[in-house]
């Protein structure tokens, strides 16, 4: 049986809205990326599920994309996102690979034992705001913690108007704190290490009943549940939920906005340092360091600012090189085609 949705329910808003005119509106069809494949992607339709096949002449897309396709199935056009996440691709060549776009809010899941870290929490935070989401903090294993509060404390003295619910990732009526997230056209994906409950807390946030999204459940080599195929969910609350495997890997990539967005505090205090360059180590007129020796600033925090910097430095220093690299390559293959041309007497 094929559910069918409304494009409000699959996360249709004002803002792809606004980006379509009346042409194209009366025209085209309206549809959202919800798996992509090597050579094809799987689409939501108001009228059920598709297949468009993916060509040259398209612009790179990814799950959660909105895309207009004409009467023939072709596509047509993409449409803004409001939302990307994108990492570096695996293995040593450094590249950006985009794999979600279009999400209200991101999860930032950490257990309530030792991997409770604020360094970890504060390095997803700038992730989903450069990505330009809505972060909400999920502590989990809070039914095996003393004093859950305590850790929603610690997580809120980051930034006051962080959200942070702790919650029983195995407990249905635990994880009702998260609703307001999951609501009908909300689009929202888990972040966060290995073994800390995201694929618990899916489970929970889907309900029982996934048969209706059309996906095949099935547990790896680990015994790990994952899901194949569609990575567009329907939660029972009206949600949609993006299970895309590669958020679970996701790394720091270039994401300097996002960091200073979530160090705020810190580049408010480094405006009135005395050297406009100051590093906040020891020099003097530093008021970063002043305002941790009043105590109003943590120095786990700037060890941390400091650290996710010196990244930024080195993953943006190997993104501008391969950009130069490639740009290289294209000068180096110009220059060979006009020789052989030359040689060819064309010239
Ligand atoms: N008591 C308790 N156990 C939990 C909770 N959340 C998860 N667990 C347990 O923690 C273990 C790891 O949870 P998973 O959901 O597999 O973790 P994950 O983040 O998906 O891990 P990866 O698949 O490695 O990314 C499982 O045995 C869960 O049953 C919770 O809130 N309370
Ligand atoms: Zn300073």
């Amino acid at each position: 049986m094929t559910t069918h949705y409304s494009l409000n329910q699959l996360g249709w808003s004002a803002f792809f809205q606004q980006q379509l005119t009346l042409d194209e509106w009366n025209q085209y069809q309206i549809v959202r990326v919800s798996a992509q494949h090597r050579s094809q992607l799987e689409l939501f339709t108001e009228q059920g599920t598709k297949k468009l096949a993916l060509t040259p002449a398209m612009p790179a897309l990814t799950v959660g994309d909105w895309l207009l396709i004409d009467h023939n199935d072709h596509f047509y056009r993409s449409l803004d996102r409001l939302s990307l996440f994108s990492r570096k691709a695996a293995g040593s060549r450094v590249a950006e690979q985009m794999i979600a776009a279009n999400l209200d809010t991101v999860f930032i899941v950490c257990a309530l034992n030792n991997n409770f870290n604020l360094n970890r929490i504060e390095r997803y935070l700038a992730m989903v705001r450069d990505a330009g989401a809505e972060a909400v903090i999920v502590l989990t294993r809070a039914d095996c913690c003393d004093d859950p509060q305590s850790f929603v404390r610690q997580v809120q003295g980051l930034d006051p108007l962080l959200m942070a619910e702790a919650v029983n990732g195995l407990d249905a009526s635990s994880t009702e704190v998260l609703e307001s997230w999951c609501r009908s056209g909300q689009t929202v994906a888990l972040l966060g290490s290995s073994g800390v409950g995201k694929s618990t807390l899916i489970n929970t946030l889907l309900g029982q009943n996934t048969n209706d999204t059309g996906s095949i459940r099935e547990a790896d080599s680990k015994g790990r549940h994952t899901t194949t195929g569609r990575s567009l969910h329907m939660m029972p609350s009206g949600g949609i939920l993006m299970d895309t495997p590669g958020m679970r890997e996701l790394q720091l990539a270039y994401c300097e906005q996002g960091i200073e967005e979530t160090f705020s505090d810190i580049s408010a205090l480094a405006e009135h340092c005395r050297y406009s360059d100051c590093q906040h180590q020891s020099e003097p007129g530093c008021t970063v360091t002043e305002a941790i020796e009043r105590g109003e600033l943590e120095q786990r925090r700037l060890n941390n600012y400091h650290k996710l910097m010196r990244e930024q430095a080195i993953n943006g220093a190997t993104i501008a090189e391969l950009r130069a690299k490639d740009r290289a390559f294209g000068r180096m293959v110009r220059s060979v085609m006009a020789d052989k041309k030359r040689q060819n007497g064309k010239w």
